[in-house]
């Protein structure tokens, strides 16, 4: 099938790049022309393991040339079906900030008015209950002046993929919600799938489009309610002088609670849990409805590094020390910094007076955008010479094979917030829940 692709980020460029792999024919469609010509090039515009081999293979110039990128929204009218994975962030209340979404689909609206042919549009965004419905499909429809499900199509098909595996996430998911209010939509979006199914034997749920929409903030309110109960109960586990993680192991045997996501530490972060628990738990307010657990659970989430920094500061005087930051991206295998727990342990420490030297195997570059005046290094050895106490917050595995560097520190201090680094003798050391 020819697809089109609108937003080249972290979901638009890994599902161009499988798609492509699956044998379809797909176009990237992004407003930012440097992100355009890097896929032209065959290189990600992010970094996220298996997509470099995934764009040499098919955008790359000895490649099978089924993938490409441009800025033109007309590209979109030599394809049969358009996915818009453009970002929804969150206003200052947290609800959901359609903004972009509109302007996507006022633009690809008017470029549908220039074909007579059917083309279904899927909204692969995270966007709440009746985005779609009451947002998206009524500008659809006033940029074609067509009338959606007659003659042309809309669906909703929410993202599961994780960053850091997004691609194997993608290629390999535990289900695929398809959300149609109309046959051609439903048909169009079987047919793009049909590889994976085929390959993978995935369980397809089908269903409307506001559903598929809840279905997705429910995916991801209970993987960040369910980290934060893992929180509570591991800060319990610490006052009483328990390894968390022992009783994690222990309780994720039962099949009810599943062993996944039940890693305590220093909190989830990332571009989603944050943004989405926000907008569902607004939305759901606005609807006259106060969602409690939620709530409790982006409380305990947001007292995580203000722990990790207590526990730092019962061992150190922050006032003036030199304080290594181990970790920079909200989690390991990617560069993505946004809402990454490091951003509020930089500010505690900042604010405490300590001196920092951070780093990150690949998110330097953006956390240096964030806060210029940090002391940056090139490897975690240079980052904990003469430190007077180090704190890891992210689990990169290269964390957990350091060993004679902790011995250059002035003072061999670590607090773990992630569990990567072994206890051991001559290091002074706390793990935040364990
Ligand atoms: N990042 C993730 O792991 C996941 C994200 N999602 C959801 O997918 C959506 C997209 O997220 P990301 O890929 O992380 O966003 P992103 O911010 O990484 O990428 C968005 C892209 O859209 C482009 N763009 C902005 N306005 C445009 C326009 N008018 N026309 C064409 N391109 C435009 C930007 O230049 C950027 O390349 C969000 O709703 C997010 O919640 C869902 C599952 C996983
Ligand atoms: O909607 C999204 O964007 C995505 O959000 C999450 O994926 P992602 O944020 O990329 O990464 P996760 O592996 O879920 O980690 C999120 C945060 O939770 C933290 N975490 C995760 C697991 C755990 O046991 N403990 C824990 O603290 C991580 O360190 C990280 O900060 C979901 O897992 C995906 O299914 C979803 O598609």
């Amino acid at each position: 099938m020819r697809l089109s692709v609108i937003g080249s980020g972290y979901v638009g460029t890994t599902i161009a790049a499988c798609f492509a792999d699956l044998g379809h024919e797909v176009v990237n469609v992004d407003v930012d022309q440097g992100i355009v010509d890097v896929i032209n090039t065959g290189t990600p515009p992010i970094h996220e393991d298996g997509l470099p081999e995934l764009l040499e293979a098919h955008a790359g110039e000895d490649g099978t040339g089924r993938l490409r990128a441009t800025t033109d929204y007309d590209a979109v009218l030599e394809t049969d079906v358009t996915f818009l994975c453009l970002p929804t962030p969150q206003n200052d209340d947290g609800s959901i900030d359609l903004s972009v979404m509109e302007t996507g689909a006022t633009q690809l609206g008017e470029t549908l008015a220039k074909t007579s042919d059917w083309h279904t549009v899927i909204v692969k965004s995270t966007v709440v209950p009746g985005s779609t419905e009451d947002t998206i499909t009524p500008l659809l429809e006033s940029g074609s002046e067509k009338i959606a499900g007659e003659e042309f199509g809309v669906g909703m098909n929410p993202e599961f993929l994780r960053e850091g595996s997004a691609v194997s996430d993608f290629l390999n998911p535990d289900k695929i919600v398809l959300g149609a209010d109309d046959d051609g939509a439903q048909s169009d979006m079987h047919q793009v799938f049909e590889p994976l199914i085929s390959t993978a034997e995935t369980p397809i749920i089908e269903t409307d489009t506001r559903t598929a929409e809840m279905i997705k903030y429910a995916n991801n309110a209970f993987l960040a309610a369910k980290i934060s109960l893992v929180n509570d109960l591991g800060n319990i586990c610490k006052e009483f002088g328990i390894d968390a993680y022992e009783v994690m192991a222990a309780i994720g045997r039962d099949d009810r609670i599943g062993a996944q996501f039940l890693r305590s530490g220093v909190g989830w972060g990332g571009s989603c849990f944050p943004k989405d628990v926000a907008a569902i738990r607004a939305a759901a307010r606005k609807e006259g409805y106060e969602p409690a657990i939620l709530e409790a659970a982006v409380d305990v989430n947001d007292h995580q590094p203000e722990r990790l920094v207590d526990l730092l500061q019962k061992h150190v005087n922050l006032d003036g020390a030199r304080i290594t930051v181990l970790g920079l991206s909200f989690k390991p295998q990617t560069d993505d910094i946004r809402n990454s727990r490091a951003i509020p342990v930089i500010e505690l420490l900042r604010e405490r007076g300590a001196e920092i030297i951070a780093y990150d195997p690949v998110a330097v570059d953006p956390m240096r955008e964030r806060f210029p005046a940090l002391d940056y290094t090139a490897t975690a050895a240079d980052a904990l010479e003469d430190s007077d106490g180090a704190v890891i917050v992210t689990d990169w595995d290269e964390f957990a094979a350091l060993d004679d560097a902790f011995e250059t520190m002035a003072n061999p201090l670590v607090v773990d917030g992630r569990r990567i680094i072994e206890r051991r003798d001559g290091i002074t050391y706390e793990g935040l829940t364990w």
